[in-house]
């Protein structure tokens, strides 16, 4: 149902706030599209893609300009374009990775990140066995980050086992602001670095403490 809350948007035009919700969710799709070789889409296929009806996605773009040609359907490329650019967040993040074991190749492997963040661009590990290409990605010797680190790099993901702290305090040396710690060691940042811990097994832990006490309470 259409929420007649009014946002404005970057080009100072109103936009009800549920289609600014839908955006990211073109946005994915488009993405998706573009990276299997699409360069336009007409709104019915992109209906059943997001499962949006087609009327909602038809006055949703009309709202962003005259965009649709009757027959042709939309450009993607410019579609997506607009839709970076209403949003204000930069999707095409460069993610670096720094241990490419068990953990990482995972990573490694899964990096499409849902066309929405950006992907690993470059990776890096000590051990020669795990340095080469993997899925695509470059796995360079731990010792040629500073060579290697895409220019503009923010992020990195960190699946490694030694030298945890001495590694992120070269990672934030080198204009690292955001780590993504799947180690299972305490780390210390400056305040202008943002970590976000992913722990399975303290996941699992809470997990286990909450369905304990709903059993207690027999819900
Ligand atoms: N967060 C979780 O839920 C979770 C789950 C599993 C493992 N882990 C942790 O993630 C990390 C990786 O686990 P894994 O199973 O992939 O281990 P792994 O031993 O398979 O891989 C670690 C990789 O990091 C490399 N490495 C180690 N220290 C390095 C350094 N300082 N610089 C560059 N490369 C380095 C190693 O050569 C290896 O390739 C470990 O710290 C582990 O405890 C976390």
């Amino acid at each position: 149902m259409l929420q007649y809350t009014w946002v404005i948007n970057m080009e100072s035009r109103k936009v009800p706030k549920a289609t600014l919700q839908r955006y990211p969710v073109y946005l994915k799709a488009l993405r998706r599209l573009k990276k299997y070789g699409n360069e336009r889409i007409m709104s019915k296929d992109l209906s059943a893609l997001t499962g949006i009806e087609s009327t909602t996605i038809r006055r949703d773009f009309s709202l962003l300009g005259n965009l649709g040609k009757q027959g042709y359907g939309y450009d993607i490329d410019t579609l997506i374009e607009i839709f970076n650019e209403q949003l204000g967040v930069d999707f095409d993040e460069k993610i670096i990775l720094v241990g490419a074991g068990n953990l990482g190749r995972a990573l490694l492997k899964y990096n499409n990140w849902d066309h929405v963040v950006g992907e690993i661009a470059v990776a890096f590990d000590s051990n020669p066995d795990r340095q080469g290409t993997r899925f695509g990605v470059p796995v360079y010797p731990i010792d040629e980050l500073e060579k290697e680190m895409p220019e503009g790099c923010r992020i990195a993901i960190l699946a490694i086992s030694d030298n945890v702290q001495q590694t992120v305090d070269r990672l934030i040396a080198n204009g690292i602001r955001g780590i993504v710690d799947f180690t299972h060691k305490y780390i210390q940042v400056p305040d202008y670095v943002s970590v976000k811990v992913v722990d399975v097994v303290s996941s699992i832990q809470e997990l286990v403490f909450e369905t304990n006490a709903k059993d207690k309470k027999g819900e």
